[in-house]
């Protein structure tokens, strides 16, 4: 395969026990076979059909060196987050007589690799995986970290597991296809790391919303490269979201608007984006925030202003009940608790514990 560009990528480590890089930059996808364990003989590259060039590449690749690359097409988007999908792929592979030194490579946006990252964890119970993230969701969050999941009737990512990869290659060129509304809802994930860890990241994109919203503008790759080491450094601190070395939050940081945000996205049948959900979940853990007295109003408010001006959604209206349900599913509940990442103020995450029902329900009311 040929490199698009030679400037020279960045690499990010991913420190935990069995640690990897996060390559980002340009025609980095060349590097793929040379991640592979060196007893690999076949190799699975599973992607939508939107991303059909960018895996024949990588298979093609695969086969010029002798190896038995297959690709196995998935539904687009959430629709391959089931267990109906994991079924059929682990069917392709006992088919095919895949073994522990084989290798699975996802390619496409944060819902096939959490798919290609399951089903890596559980064929064999784990085989290698190695991530190609083609959105801006991917590369600054899905692929990185190991968290693999499919959704089940019940809710979001509630059947999955940890499993690690060997590497991610993040090649900002796969960007270019993006629909500009999958561009801009993964632009949540980069706020988020900007309020919980790099306020920077939020100073980048105040000072020019308009060329943040744009795959090859100049913020990019800046943007990726920060987000991913936010990512890194806390799942190397806690990968497993138990609890990281601070004793009280480690892994749970990441999930930051998560709780509001994938109430949503079942409430809408997943027909809202993960970012557009997330967005609006970052303003209701503001406000809830604001009202429990954890956070400033000025903070509260920046999440409001910072989302509008990257044209993300900042309100919701549904029904409060269908997403009180969902929110005490949510990963973070405990018993009948439900618990929030919130911010104490900026760049200061904490855990808000059981909030009183009032509370969240007027945290909805002021998201408006
Ligand atoms: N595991 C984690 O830590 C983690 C983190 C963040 C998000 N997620 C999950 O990731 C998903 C959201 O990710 P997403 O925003 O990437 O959505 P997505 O995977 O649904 O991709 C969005 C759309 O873009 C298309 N696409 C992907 N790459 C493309 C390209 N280069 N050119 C043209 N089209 C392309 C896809 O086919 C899809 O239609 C959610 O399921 C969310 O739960 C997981
Ligand atoms: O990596 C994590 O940990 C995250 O929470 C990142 C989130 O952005 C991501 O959407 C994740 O899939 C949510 O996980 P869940 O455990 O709430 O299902
Ligand atoms: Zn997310």
């Amino acid at each position: 395969m040929q490199g698009t560009d030679s400037s020279a990528p960045t690499r990010i480590r991913v420190a935990t026990a069995r640690p990897y890089d996060v390559v980002v930059g340009t025609g980095v996808l060349t590097e793929l076979p040379a991640l592979l364990d060196a007893g690999t003989r076949r190799v699975a590259v599973i992607h939508p059909q939107t991303v059909g060039s960018t895996a024949e590449a990588i298979r093609a690749d695969l086969a010029a060196r002798g190896l038995d690359a297959r690709l196995l097409t998935v539904p687009d988007a959430e629709a391959a987050k089931t267990v109906e999908v994991a079924s059929r792929c682990w069917s392709a592979l006992g088919q095919w007589g895949f073994t522990r030194s084989d290798a699975v490579v996802g390619v496409g946006g944060g819902a096939t690799t959490d798919l290609a990252g399951f089903v890596a964890a559980t064929w064999l119970r784990g085989v290698q995986v190695i991530q190609v993230p083609t959105t801006l969701a991917g590369m600054v969050d899905a692929a990185v970290g190991g968290k693999t999941a499919i959704n089940t009737a019940e809710g979001k990512n509630l059947v999955g597991a940890f499993h690690e990869p060997a590497g991610v290659l993040c090649d900002l060129a796969t960007l270019a296809t993006l629909a500009e509304d999958d561009y801009v809802s993964g632009l949540a994930e980069v706020v988020k790391c900007g309020f919980i860890a790099d306020p920077e990241l939020l100073d980048m994109i105040e000072a020019d919303p308009t060329a943040a919203r744009k795959p090859d503008g100049p913020l990019t790759a800046s943007m990726v490269e920060r987000s991913v080491r936010v990512k890194a450094a806390v799942v190397a601190d806690d990968l497993t979201e138990s609890v990281g070395s601070s004793g009280v939050l480690g892994r749970e940081v990441l999930n930051y608007g998560h709780t509001f945000g994938h109430a949503v996205e079942r409430a809408e049948h997943y027909r809202w984006r993960h970012g557009a959900a997330v967005s609006v979940g970052l303003v209701y853990v503001a406000e809830l925030a604001r009202l429990a007295g954890r956070l400033d109003a000025e903070t509260a408010d920046r999440h409001r202003r910072i989302l509008a001006a990257l044209g993300l959604p900042t309100s919701y209206r549904g029904d409060w009940a269908t997403l009180l349900a969902a929110m005490r599913v949510d990963k973070k509940a405990r018993g009948d608790r439900v618990r929030f990442v919130v911010l104490d103020g900026l760049a200061k995450p904490a855990i808000l514990d059981a909030p009183d029902p009032a509370l969240m329900r007027a945290a909805y009311e002021a998201l408006g």
